[in-house]
């Protein structure tokens, strides 16, 4: 069985900066699910999600939202499961609100925190947590950094023939 990563985010306005992260969750052979859920909005939904991602099988929440972004800190208060926060660039501070609100967690509730839209990351990292018990998830992150080793290699090959031709 495939391993399962949970998604929640503020708000249907997120979805645009999510995507990357279900399409590399996908790539990286886990199955994500995702649901709108508001920690200010649907409180109750919100608890339910988190105190039942375990017992449903989830290994890792991913929770994004911007603004005053509490959703993530309020999934991490009901579970064990680690939980990633992405913040999200919305509003006129544009994701710096919801950068402190995530990152800030209060001792004993962490939250692991990536850059301001870095979802990708975010999915990377709960790969990288599963890699630790699943190992077709390890191997296709061993793939995933290779094939970035190999891009880096073209583009300085490239480089190297501009400054042999044209410089
Ligand atoms: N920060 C939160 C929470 C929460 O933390 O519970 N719920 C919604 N939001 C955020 O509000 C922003 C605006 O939402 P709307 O576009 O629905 O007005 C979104 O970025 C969402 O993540």
């Amino acid at each position: 069985m495939m391993s399962k990563v949970l998604i929640v985010m503020g708000s249907d306005s997120d979805w645009g900066k999510m995507k990357d992260c279900v399409v590399t969750l996908k790539d990286l052979g886990i199955t994500p699910e995702v649901k709108i859920c508001s920690a200010h909005r649907t409180p109750e939904q919100a608890a339910k999600l988190s105190k039942n991602a375990k017992d449903n099988g989830f290994s890792a929440i991913i929770a994004a939202a911007g603004l005053a972004a509490h959703l993530p800190g309020v999934m991490a208060a009901f579970t064990t499961l680690p939980v990633i926060g992405v913040p999200i660039s919305a509003g006129s501070l544009a994701g710096q609100d919801a950068l402190y609100s995530i990152a800030q967690m209060p001792p004993g509730v962490p939250v692991a925190t990536v850059a301001i839209d870095g979802s990708k990351n975010a999915a990377i990292l709960a790969g990288q947590i599963i890699a630790g018990f699943d190992n077709k998830v390890a191997v296709k992150l061993t793939l995933l950094k290779e094939e970035m080793q190999d891009k880096v290699k073209i583009k300085q090959e490239k480089l190297d023939k501009i400054l042999e031709e044209e410089l």
